[in-house]
């Protein structure tokens, strides 16, 4: 049978992207390159909405409306049906808000089911809010692996991320959700290194809730707005724990009483980053007619082709991701004591990728914008940086403020 998943529109489409000359981009994981059309995009809303339409912009260009509008836009790309997922604030006030409605769901639990490889702001966040609510709730972080095992009868809500930060490791989404749920459990996804990187079908998941960011494979630049998804089936009964007045049912009419708008809406918390919200919905453009599936096949080749080069030319390094595709997310990482230098080398001959401690070496791969010639080029600088110890220079040791 022919595969009928894959969409005519090319999956490569640099052209679209503002990419210095000379860089090679493999950080698009942490933040993604500026698509060129925001640059003009952002200037009309600056000009043409914020200057000329004032305090009209709100109602004429539609601004309150763009949470929703931008969250069905990402929805799609994240197999969730309109309606189930709006934009704001940052990633870490979405997962506080997943976790204290999901809590809310299970008020006789006490555990919050975690992982190590989960990025510390969530765990930050959950551990904030299980100390705020004084009911004696315990966050419980286990080894990635034992997530499966650990989820018991105790657990009120399972809170991951899909693909680890660090390794690139990605949960089965589906059987882990379900592990939740036979358990009683609430599920939480966090899909900051999933949307815009592989197809994600939250529907099929069935898991009551989802979070993610903007910045990363989804190009919408530096805090843009992250997302919540909550499960059509609840959305008008979640407990919302952040009441702003955006998420009220009437917000005009100035109510001094709460009252929870109905469905997602209800997430919203105060006035949306209209200015930044406006270079996402211009940057989700780019996945007009884009097969996700197709843009995975064409990761997993450059990430195939980028571990068999290394392999082949860096014994200096090994690899930290798994070696099943399948099992990762859309990064590469490899381990080399000497990491950091080794970055620094590699980003000053124009190759970013990017360093996690202890000693990870992370590499991003976005068929958008990186083809084989790139992945062939990349090595060649690595292969220079380690074999010729580039990274002894003296300058490469300074620790960045952001790394
Ligand atoms: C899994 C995950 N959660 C949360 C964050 C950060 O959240 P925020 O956007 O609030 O800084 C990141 C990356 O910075 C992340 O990778
Ligand atoms: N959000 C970031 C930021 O504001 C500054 C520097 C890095 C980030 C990141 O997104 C880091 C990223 N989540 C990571 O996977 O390490």
């Amino acid at each position: 049978m022919p595969d009928t998943r894959h969409a005519p529109t090319p999956i490569l489409c640099k052209d679209l992207f503002h990419l210095p000359d000379g860089v090679i981009y493999l950080d698009g994981n942490s933040l993604g390159p500026l698509p060129k059309s925001v640059a003009a995009r952002t200037q009309s809303m600056l000009t043409d909405e914020w200057g000329d339409l004032l305090i009209r912009g709100w109602n004429k260009a539609d601004w309150f409306g763009q949470p929703g509008r931008v969250g069905d836009v990402v929805g799609a790309l994240i197999g969730a049906p309109v309606g189930s997922v709006v934009m704001g604030d940052t990633l870490s006030i979405k997962v506080y808000q997943a976790l204290a409605a999901a809590l809310a769901l299970r008020p006789d639990r006490k555990v919050v089911l975690s992982d190590s490889g989960n990025f510390p702001t969530d765990l930050y966040m959950a551990r904030g809010l299980l100390e705020m609510l004084g009911q004696g709730h315990e966050l419980r972080v286990v080894a990635p692996e034992e997530v499966a095992g650990a989820m018991d009868d105790t657990v009120a809500a399972a809170m991951l991320t899909e693909v680890d930060y660090r390794t690139g490791r990605r949960h089965d989404m589906a059987a882990i959700t379900r592990k939740a749920h036979d358990a009683g459990a609430v599920m939480i996804w966090d899909l900051a290194h999933s949307a815009g990187a592989f197809p994600v079908d939250m529907t099929a998941s069935n898991a009551e809730f989802a979070v993610g960011c903007t910045y990363k494979y989804l190009n919408g630049g530096p805090g843009a707005p992250a997302f919540i998804y909550v499960r059509p089936d609840l959305s008008d009964t979640v407990r919302p724990a952040l009441q702003g007045w955006m998420g009220h049912n009437a917000p005009f009419a100035f109510d001094l009483d709460y009252a929870p708008a109905g469905g997602i809406e209800r997430m919203r918390v105060g006035t949306p980053p209209v200015i930044q919200m406006t270079a996402l919905e211009e940057a989700l453009k780019i996945w007009d007619g884009v097969s996700m599936h197709a843009v995975r096949d064409a990761a997993v080749a450059l990430m195939e082709q980028f571990i068999e080069e290394v392999e082949a030319r860096c014994p200096q390094l090994t690899l930290a991701s798994p070696r099943d595709p399948a099992q990762r997310g859309s990064q590469v990482s490899f381990r080399f004591a000497e990491g950091y230098a080794a970055m620094q080398a590699l980003i000053d001959r124009g190759v970013i990728g990017d360093f996690r401690a202890p000693d990870i070496m992370r590499f991003g791969f976005t068929p958008l914008y990186l083809d084989a010639g790139d992945v062939t080029a990349a090595v060649d600088v690595l292969d220079d940086v380690l074999s010729n110890e580039l990274w002894r220079d003296e300058k490469y040791r300074a620790k960045a403020r952001v790394t």
